[in-house]
């Protein structure tokens, strides 16, 4: 073949590839690579893998599946976490990665920052908020529908998170790059007291958890986040300015619950599920307040480890 016609079949094929992006897409990942995101297959995701979670599962599902089907954001999506640990604020976080890009939290356009690993130093707070919007701005300028987690929230500096306001709020364009599509999950364990509390009296005055409805918890919470000192959020723009759209809260995780992730974590692991090793792995947990003991001191986080005991593989 002389060398103008290869020329001209290999620019062919490559215009071909790059007008083609589904084409291009079955090869490598892509930005914004599920369109559609599943209502439903998010719906059955969480229904079967979240446990203990009405509140959250309902929130979630439908601020995120509206937000991803609404072409016309006027600003990003901001979702702020909240519950005791072990609770399943990582775990949902995860979820929603997989249900918008198939590399979940490896993905390109999931980024996940840990307060304690990349904002250690109180004194840097300057430099982090640079770093902070730089990266901010560079991963939405390549890819508008970028996910970021924060994760350690109430450990991050009081401040640190103003950095990022202006990316939050209800602009068309900054600088010419718009952050509409983005997707902002902020964790944290500031306010599980709050949600604690809320949950022990619905259970002291024999009600079903289920019963508890999402206006018992939202507005307690954000005000007791806005003034806790160690929330991340200590008076931040953020809540005064109303720039998050939904306070999550996480319920603590009650026996029956510990017992689920077990069973969870036997098959995964390829065992039959064995109800006695079940029930000795969740007696092992510790639990609080101390007289009643209903919730779980570490919700399902260290059943993991426990049930290494009785498995030698
Ligand atoms: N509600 C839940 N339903 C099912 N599994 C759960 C739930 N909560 C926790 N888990 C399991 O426990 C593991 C640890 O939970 P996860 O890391 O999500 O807790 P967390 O709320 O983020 O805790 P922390 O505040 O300490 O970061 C999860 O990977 C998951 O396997």
């Amino acid at each position: 073949v002389e060398p103008i016609s290869l020329g001209l079949a290999l620019a062919g094929v490559l215009t071909g590839y790059i007008s083609y992006p589904r084409l291009y897409c079955l090869f490598t990942e892509c930005c914004s690579q599920k369109r559609s995101l599943s209502r439903e297959a998010l719906q059955k995701d969480l229904d079967s893998k979240l446990f203990g979670q009405h509140l959250a599962k309902k929130v979630i599902l439908n601020a995120v599946s509206g937000f991803i089907s609404n072409p016309k954001s006027k600003k990003p999506l901001t979702l702020s976490l909240h519950g005791w640990t072990g609770t399943g604020k990582n775990f949902v976080s995860k979820i929603i990665a997989e249900h918008i890009y198939e590399g979940g939290l490896n993905s390109d356009y999931v980024h996940l920052f840990v307060a304690t690993l990349h904002f250690p130093h109180a004194g840097n707070i300057v430099q982090y908020k640079d770093q902070l919007q730089l990266w901010i701005r560079g991963n939405v300028s390549a890819c508008a529908r970028s996910i970021f987690i924060f994760d350690e929230m109430d450990k991050m500096h009081a401040g640190l998170i103003d950095a990022i306001k202006p990316f939050l709020d209800y602009y068309d364009l900054i600088d010419g790059v718009s952050y509409q599509k983005a997707i902002f999950i902020f964790l944290s364990n500031a306010g599980a007291e709050r949600i604690t509390d809320v949950a022990l009296d619905f259970w002291r005055s024999g009600k079903q958890r289920e019963e508890i409805k999402l206006k018992d918890m939202e507005q307690a919470l954000s005000v007791s986040v806005f003034n806790n000192k160690n929330s991340g959020f200590w008076h931040s723009s953020l809540i005064d300015r109303n720039l998050i759209d939904y306070f999550v809260p996480f319920l603590p995780l009650e026996y029956k619950h510990l017992k689920m992730c077990i069973r969870v974590e036997m098959k995964s692991r390829g065992h039959e599920v064995d109800e006695d090793i079940v029930t000795k792995v969740a007696e092992e947990m510790t639990f609080f307040p101390k007289e009643e003991r209903v919730f779980s001191d570490k919700g399902c986080k260290t059943v993991y480890t426990k049930l290494d005991y009785y498995y030698d593989d």
